[in-house]
């Protein structure tokens, strides 16, 4: 079980769009460059300015753009071990998320509780979705996902205290600035990733069904190396606006399946 900070403060935070700009202080948010109407590679020359720049490829019949998210091992420079680490693809199966609905306010609205945040002190982490339209986006009957992106600054070279699984007193170091938490609503089409040591919520999805993940970063197999958790108490959500928006999901007992092998 994850340390559970000994106090947090209450906080609404009520989500941004995720844009490569506001995001840029946490890690990169990765979305095309072109329209998506675009369908004929276009001449280079003709093209907006963009870093990195593209390049023409595969018998010019693709635009290369490289590298657009950094993949950083920093086990190699400074992890306690010094056990190497190598690079991993996961796929994260995320189902959609449990929200709260608050009946005293009129509408009624929903909100999600952020209760847990974790990080990777040595490595950066990148979320890609798949089979999610980048077509899907907020609204009544809007049967495609989103996700949320849940983040908080580091409190470098401070300790906050938390108490562990045996109730005994333990402190975090360079623990989550839980005053600035920030979310951001990310739809398909959108890649994430977090920057080494970002301090981030386990993803969250919301609508209809489950999303798929294909995560990218380094491993090294020692536990408090690759992951650290920090659990706090109620208090910090995020105000989803009016109930039903992100859609439903299916309540009651999971249905059973068989697998086509
Ligand atoms: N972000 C997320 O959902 N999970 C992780 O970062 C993880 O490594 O478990």
């Amino acid at each position: 079980m994850a340390p559970i900070l000994t106090s947090n403060p209450s906080r609404t935070l009520l989500p941004e769009p995720l844009t490569p700009a506001n995001f840029a202080p946490f890690g990169t948010a990765i979305c095309s460059p072109l329209p998506r109407d675009l369908s004929i590679a276009p001449q280079v020359a003709s093209l907006p300015p963009h870093n990195p720049a593209p390049v023409l490829a595969n018998q010019n019949s693709a635009l290369k753009y490289s590298p657009i998210s950094p993949l950083l091992d920093h086990y190699k420079d400074g992890s306690p071990s010094g056990t190497a680490a190598s690079a991993r693809m996961t796929m994260f199966c995320c189902f959609p998320r449990k929200l709260r609905t608050i009946a005293e306010s009129k509408p009624e609205k929903e909100v999600f509780d952020v209760r847990i945040l974790e990080r990777h002190p040595f490595t950066n982490q990148t979320f890609i979705p798949v089979d999610l339209s980048s077509h899907s986006k907020v609204g009544d009957g809007e049967d495609e996902p989103i996700y949320l992106v849940v983040v908080a600054p580091t409190l470098r070279g401070q300790v906050a205290t938390a108490r562990n699984a045996a109730g005994e007193r333990v402190t975090i170091r360079d623990p989550p600035d839980l005053n600035n938490v920030k979310a951001f609503i990310a739809h398909g089409g959108q890649a994430v990733t977090y920057g080494v040591g970002t301090w981030h919520a386990p993803m969250v999805v919301l609508g209809r069904r489950r999303v798929d993940f294909v995560v990218v970063q380094h491993v090294n197999g020692v536990e408090d190396e690759d992951v650290q958790e920090a659990e706090f108490g109620e208090g910090i959500f995020v105000d989803l606006g009016r109930k039903g928006q992100y859609g439903r999901r299916e309540e009651g007992p999971p249905k059973l399946w068989t697998a086509k092998l």
